[in-house]
């Protein structure tokens, strides 16, 4: 989670500054998640790819994707299709056997890889140039490029690495070179298989490694030892400015009326009286034109008894389902008080003293609070920052230096600007949590301690400590009294925990081996909706994430392991539609408020119910209505089947009885259950091992 500022300033050179509008007609820095490379993208953009011959077999042994070519008779003609110059992106690449679009494909079966549309100018590995053979005869992704073998021999894309998925489904790594990085063997072979591979940005870890590797840490065996940590340079597009962007929202849904109907219990003494009204929460005038352009007319449940709690300066842990417009309840008031009594930092001093820090656990969803901040205060004086890992910390830095009342942060680089003296705690008056449950777990605990405990932090007593969640596990409600004055409240909607009551839960039961089957089709009769698919590592992100590429079907994926500037283009395709499915790890599971979400599909069921809980309610927000499916492993996933049949019965959603069966029968049922799954086949037949362990994103920062 620490992060290495100064070697990042130390070789600080900006290379790469995207630009939202030509993300969308040029790709190129979206090549698809592992694959992908801006490294070696931007200094030659045509000379990325995948080998033809790097193979991704389907379950049932099929070579589809990401062919064999020559070696396979199937493999011939088919490849990849990319319309422009980027690999793997999400809506492009169609995968497909010969038709007119062949014309243009890289990795076709003898072809190497024409990366420019017209197919004339020659680029990497055009013509017959890709890959031949093993001796490494005429081998595409000429020998001007990295990926060294072991033996420190050039090699490309090798067709050795990738992915060859063995017959019944399991996803097993295999591979020495090039892109074998992008699934490698835990014994680290070939991974990040030489200088410029993939890994750097983007790649794949191993197994056994930590996310985020975004200084290319490279750890791996097969790891070019010479290879330096990468500089962070990546500037994210400054955000938008006209007022229509500032404000565009979506519009509530059907059931938003029906929030008055849930019970709210506050706990604490002599509580404010709840606000019916935003009138009533006397916000100055420009405060209230916002939050008419941002189209609030009526409050949230959360929103009537959290904003006077705060304007009246307590301190506040509140619990609320997911979707129902916590942020401006800690932020409305905040301003308010700002607005009120004045503000005192200034502009271009190089310690900066904001009054406010807003802290949440994921570098998406602190920038969209920071968005909304923005748009609250717009034509204030009030000025929000953002600082988050995986962006040019100089920039940043400069950011904060031309002044900064709120400052939004992910815990790691907050911590990195206070120790660089760059941000002063002596003037702060509120200290926020978003997703408290998940800043005072094991992820970040020490984080926050470290941040409590810097020198200038106000005391409890001196401060206002907010903590918003959808979720409080019990044991996280006694940490965090540590960091509240005694006489805090808690606010409850509904049930502490509980799942938002407008999203439809359907939970199958579906072995590992069926899973992608069972995917396919349910995207294939959906239509057209926008489908957030969550898995439990960032392999199989990206494994699932190609598999529906493969299948036509328009695809993306974020997780830890993409390059900051990845997993935002990934984020904007998703969000603009320009890809209808975004295949996520936990990084994407809290927090992020994304338009017209309609089905979020748990391909993996998480470890964690907490992480269930919102990692369903990235749908069904705001009033609207939104349906989950959840692919249920009994082998792996039978422990949380319990606190999953609770959270269904409270949201009164249909139970399966063979859940409430595994929840409520013990081990005998678990053993009857194996002894004859449901498919009548007999023990430890499908009794599937995970394809991969669940890697803990906790370096989200
Ligand atoms: N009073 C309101 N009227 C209309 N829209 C609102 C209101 N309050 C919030 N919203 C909108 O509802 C959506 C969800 O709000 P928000 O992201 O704050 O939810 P949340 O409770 O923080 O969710 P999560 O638990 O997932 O973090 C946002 O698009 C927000 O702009």
């Amino acid at each position: 989670m620490e992060e290495n500022w100064d070697t990042e300033i130390e070789t600080e050179k900006l290379t790469y500054i995207p630009n939202f509008s030509t993300l969308e007609t040029d790709n190129t820095d979206d090549n698809y998640s592992a694959y992908s490379n801006n490294d070696i993208n931007q200094n030659n953009k045509s000379e990325r790819n995948f080998g033809n011959r790097g193979g991704y077999r389907s379950e049932r042994g099929r070579t589809s994707n990401f062919n064999r070519g020559s070696r396979t008779e199937r493999g011939r003609g088919r490849g990849f299709d990319t319309n422009q110059n980027d690999n793997f992106s999400s809506e492009r690449h169609v995968f497909g056997d010969n038709d007119e679009r062949d014309q243009r494909r890289g990795f076709r079966g003898r072809g190497g890889y024409n990366a420019n549309e017209d197919g004339q100018k020659p680029n990497a590995f055009r013509g017959r140039g890709g890959f031949r053979d093993e001796n490494e005869q005429r081998r595409g992704f000429g020998d001007r490029r990295g990926f060294r073998n072991e033996n420190g021999q050039r090699r490309n894309f090798d067709n050795r690495g990738d992915f060859d998925n063995t017959g019944e489904g399991e996803d097993r790594p295999r591979g020495r070179g090039g892109f074998g990085n992008f699934i490698s063997d835990t014994d680290g072979r070939g991974r990040r298989g030489g200088r410029g591979g993939g890994s750097q940005y983007g790649g794949f870890k191993g197994k056994n490694e930590d996310g985020g590797n975004e200084y290319g840490k490279s750890q791996g065996e097969g790891a070019d030892k010479e290879e330096k940590p990468k500089k962070v340079t990546y500037i994210p597009p400054p955000p938008p400015d006209g007022e229509d962007d500032i404000f565009r929202h979506y519009q509530s849904g059907i059931n938003f009326d029906k929030y008055d109907e849930i019970l709210v219990d506050v706990k604490g003494k002599d509580v404010p009286p709840a606000i019916l009204t935003f009138e009533e929460a006397n916000l100055c005038e420009t405060l209230r034109r916002n939050v008419a352009k941002a189209g609030y007319i009526k409050l949230t449940p959360v929103q009537k008894h959290s904003i006077p709690i705060i304007l009246a300066g307590h301190d506040l842990m509140a619990c609320a389902q997911t979707g129902s417009g916590k942020t401006a309840a800690f932020l409305l008031p905040i301003l308010s008080h700002m607005m009120n009594e004045g503000i005192t930092a200034s502009q271009f001093l190089t310690l900066q003293e904001p009054e406010a820090i807003i802290i949440a656990p994921t570098r998406e969803l602190i920038n969209q609070i920071y968005l909304d901040a923005r748009k609250f205060s717009h034509g204030t004086c009030v000025r929000p920052v953002v600082v988050y890992g995986g962006i040019q910390p100089v920039h940043a830095m400069k950011d904060v230096e031309r002044g900064c009342n709120i400052l939004c942060a992910t815990p790691g680089r907050l911590m990195d600007i206070i120790s660089k003296e760059k941000i002063g705690l002596s003037k702060l008056k509120y200290l926020v949590l978003d997703e408290a449950d998940r800043m005072l777990d094991m992820g970040f605990a020490k984080e926050i301690n470290r941040l409590i405990e810097s020198p200038g932090m106000p005391k409890n007593e001196e401060r206002q400590t907010l903590m918003f969640s959808a979720t409080y596990p019990e044991e996280v409600r006694r940490l965090a009294l540590k960091f509240l004055k005694s006489n805090h409240f808690f606010v409850v909607v509904g049930l502490v925990g509980g799942a938002c009551s407008d999203v439809e839960q359907t939970i199958l039961e579906v072995r590992e081996y069926g899973k992608k089957d069972r995917l396919l089709k349910i995207l294939q009769n959906s239509g057209n909706e926008r489908t957030m698919i969550f898995v439990n590592t960032k392999k199989k992100a990206d494994v699932i994430a190609s598999f529906l590429c493969q299948e036509h079907i328009s695809t993306t994926s974020i997780h830890g392991a993409r390059e900051q500037c990845q997993r935002e283009t990934a984020l904007w395709d998703f969000r603009t539609g320009k890809c209808l499915v975004i295949v996520c790890t936990a990084v994407a599971a809290r927090g992020l408020d994304i338009e017209s979400v309609q089905h979020v599909i748990n391909y993996d069921v998480p470890k964690e119910i907490e992480e269930y809980v919102h990692r369903i309610g990235r749908t069904g927000r705001c009033g609207n209505i939104g349906k989950a499916t959840s692919f249920f492993n009994v082998p792996e996933d039978h422990v949380i089947a319990r606190p999953l049949v609770k959270i269904l019965t409270d949201a009164r959603q249909e139970v399966p009885a063979w859940l409430e069966e595994i929840a409520f029968g013990g081990y005998g049922a678990l053993n009857s259950y194996y002894a004859t799954d449901s498919m009548g086949e007999q023990a430890g037949e499908n009794v599937s091992t995970p394809s991969f362990t669940q890697d803990e994103e906790a370096s989200w920062d």
